[in-house]
């Protein structure tokens, strides 16, 4: 079975990425499936806590919340670690009796006081939870929400961003007003927005809890986004693609699918779609009937289908040639157009850091099945 297929098998599964929208939906099923919404808020919060703790030694934290189940999962945080023996402090935007449903529930459980957000509040402070706004973002930061976050970000304290940092728009990547995180923890699965630029920056390490989500929930979400993985192409690429060296190429093409692989510059001269990487690179591929490798640091490759793969990378001085001659040599191999493009990517950028920037595309055939009969382990 093709692992890039509509049929979600293993490989695909753990790579999905969840749109804003599919998340919340992954929650709903959740709740049908028997697992409470105050359960996997309260697991969300003691996952963001749990994972600085394994980080920082105690030291004066403050949990920055936000009126929505964001700052819900903060109080849970608050919480876990002043029980913990934290010397914890919260303030928040908006009022604590004003909170709805679990994160109302989790958010009486605090003990202490509740500060009202402003920059005045981060005096003190060691280390710095942001819990104000997370999946629920629904428009540019403004006022003392900007200001407070602003005043952080300027600063030397470390932040721990929950799910994502305030600001940075899970589908997109966007960032309207958020400030840089050292860490972020998210739940069950990654958006789109913690891969593509600028947000992939903006969250620092980016952690992936188990919150008690149940795997099931994907089936009856179908991703349609994955981010980059042998996982997700390696049962594509046909076993005698290993033994092969040049001059003795099976040559069999598994379908006719074009792929570009373009640069922003080039895609920008070729296409006029407006939006962000993702949803240009989806446009263009189904424009154009052809797999669409859009390069850079977060690489988007795109099906007509409108399936996509997200690559992260550092930036190299590689060249789109090599990359081309990558993927030509895996589609010789019987691989489809897009597991092949998807493989190229990874591929080129694990040649790229073996061999160096001189590697030329001719000399691919006699290394990539090297490397691949490492990654079959
Ligand atoms: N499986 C999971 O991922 C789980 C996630 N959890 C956490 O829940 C949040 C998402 O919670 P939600 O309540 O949907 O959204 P937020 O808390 O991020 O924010 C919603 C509130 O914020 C207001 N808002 C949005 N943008 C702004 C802005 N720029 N300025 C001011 N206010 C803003 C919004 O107001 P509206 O007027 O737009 O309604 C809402 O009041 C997710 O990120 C996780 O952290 C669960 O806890 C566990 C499962
Ligand atoms: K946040």
């Amino acid at each position: 079975m093709n692992t890039l297929s509509p049929d979600l098998d293993n490989g695909a599964r753990q790579a999905a990425l969840l749109t804003v929208r599919q998340m919340a939906e992954a929650d709903r099923l959740s709740v049908v499936a028997g697992v409470s919404s105050f359960e996997l808020m309260s697991n969300a919060g003691a996952a963001v806590a749990r994972e600085i703790q394994r980080r920082w030694t105690p030291r004066p934290l403050l949990v920055l919340c936000g009126p929505g189940n964001n700052g819900g999962d903060g109080f849970v945080c608050a919480y876990r670690l002043a029980q913990a023996g934290w010397p914890v402090r919260v303030a928040m935007w908006g009022s604590r009796a004003a909170l709805k449903g679990e994160a109302g529930q989790h958010a009486q459980r605090w003990p202490g006081e509740v500060q009202a957000l402003s920059p005045a509040v981060l005096e003190g402070a060691e280390l710095i939870v942001d819990a104000v706004f997370g999946a629920g973002l629904a428009r540019a930061l403004e006022g003392q929400v900007l200001d407070t976050l602003a005043a952080a970000g300027r600063g030397t304290v470390p932040i721990v961003a929950v799910d994502t940092p305030s600001g940075v728009m899970g589908d997109t990547g966007e960032s309207l007003g958020a400030v840089a995180a050292v860490l972020t923890v998210t739940f069950f699965r990654k958006k789109p927005g913690h891969l593509l630029l600028p947000g992939r920056d903006l969250c620092g390490e980016v952690i992936v809890a188990d919150i008690g989500t149940p795997e099931a929930v994907l089936d009856a979400i179908v991703p349609q986004a994955f981010e980059n993985h042998p996982g997700l192409w390696l049962p594509d690429l046909p076993r005698a693609g290993l033994d092969t060296v040049a001059g003795h190429p099976p040559v069999v093409a598994a379908d006719a699918t074009q792929v570009l692989t373009l640069h922003e510059s080039e895609f920008r001269r070729m296409f006029d779609f407006v939006g962000d990487k993702l949803t240009r690179t989806r446009a263009a591929a189904q424009h154009g009937s052809a797999v669409v490798v859009h390069r850079g640091s977060d690489t988007v490759i795109a099906c007509p289908d409108g399936r996509a793969v997200i690559h992260c990378s550092v930036p190299s001085a590689a060249t789109g040639e090599l990359l081309g001659g990558i993927i030509r040599w895996l589609r010789t191999q019987g691989m489809p157009a897009f597991p092949a493009a998807a493989a190229g990517v990874w591929l080129h950028d694990v040649a790229a850091a073996e061999f160096g920037p001189g590697l030329l595309a001719k000399e691919v055939p006699h290394l990539l099945p090297g490397l691949l009969r490492r990654l079959y382990g």
